[in-house]
């Protein structure tokens, strides 16, 4: 059976710490045509903030899966069709690698493990939260970032890489040579997507374009411009 991820083209990250355009709802963004929704942020990050982003988007159905950046948020919960779990390939530090996860396991009782899959996270912007909070080296060439990829997929059998420039619009060259080194593995790449032309751009150096701030400072028809631009690429 083929993987969800393998036939999408677009992900909308929804932050739980931040808010929609006003007099916008949950229900026009799971509309814009969006493949699948991610929820998860870095900083500020409750169990309640996640259950009611879950809430709102639970009755429908675009796929829904939550993108937990610590164990303590990792909430359990029906409406989810799964979990996508980050694990950073270039950090300093390996608690972020495979620490926080023996922690999560550890904690649990059970773990539905057929619903969790891992994104092997390659982090390359260093302004970014993600980047402090996970003391990733963003200092990467093409080759570097292809060789992650390469290791990620043959070595640790990953089925998700994620280029992940959050905040801002990553080089095309990299994302290219990250997507150029994967034989059957999904990538995925976020970071700064804003309109049609920059969701066509990185779209045609990605399998799937993640958006994530513009759904919160912009709104759902900036996203489904982001949405063409991907299926388009
Ligand atoms: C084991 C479990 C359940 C969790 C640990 C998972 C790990 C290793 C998390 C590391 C951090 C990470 C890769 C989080 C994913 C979400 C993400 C990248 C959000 C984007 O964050 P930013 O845009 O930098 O930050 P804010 O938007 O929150 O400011
Ligand atoms: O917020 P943006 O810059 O769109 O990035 C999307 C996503 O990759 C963040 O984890
Ligand atoms: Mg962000």
């Amino acid at each position: 059976m083929t993987a969800p991820w393998a036939e999408w083209d677009h992900i909308v990250k929804i932050d739980p710490d931040k808010t929609l355009p006003e007099g916008e709802t949950y229900e026009d963004v799971l509309a814009t045509g969006t493949d699948a929704i991610e929820i998860g942020g870095t900083t500020g990050m409750t169990t309640d903030k996640m259950e009611r982003v879950i809430e709102a988007c639970a009755a429908h159905d675009v796929p829904l899966y939550l993108e937990p950046s610590a164990p303590e948020v990792a909430v359990n919960d029906e409406a989810l069709d799964g979990y996508l779990i980050p694990t950073v390939f270039n950090t300093e530090n390996p608690f972020w690698l495979a620490g926080a996860h023996k922690e999560w396991t550890r904690i649990e009782d059970e773990l539905p493990w057929d619903r969790i899959t891992t994104e092997a996270y390659i982090v390359m912007n260093p302004d970014s939260a993600v980047a402090t909070y996970t003391e990733a080296d963003c200092d990467l060439s093409a080759e570097d970032a292809a060789a992650y990829a390469t290791v990620a997929e043959r070595l640790f059998g990953q089925e998700i890489i994620y280029v992940e420039y959050s905040g801002t619009l990553g080089d095309p060259e990299i994302v290219g040579a990250a997507h150029d080194a994967l034989d059957e593995a999904t990538l995925f790449y976020g970071g700064g997507v804003h309109d049609y032309d920059s969701a066509y751009e990185l779209g045609q150096h990605t399998d799937v374009v993640v958006v994530g701030d513009l759904v919160h400072d912009e709104g759902a028809e900036a996203v489904a411009e982001t949405v063409r631009g991907a299926q388009d690429a």
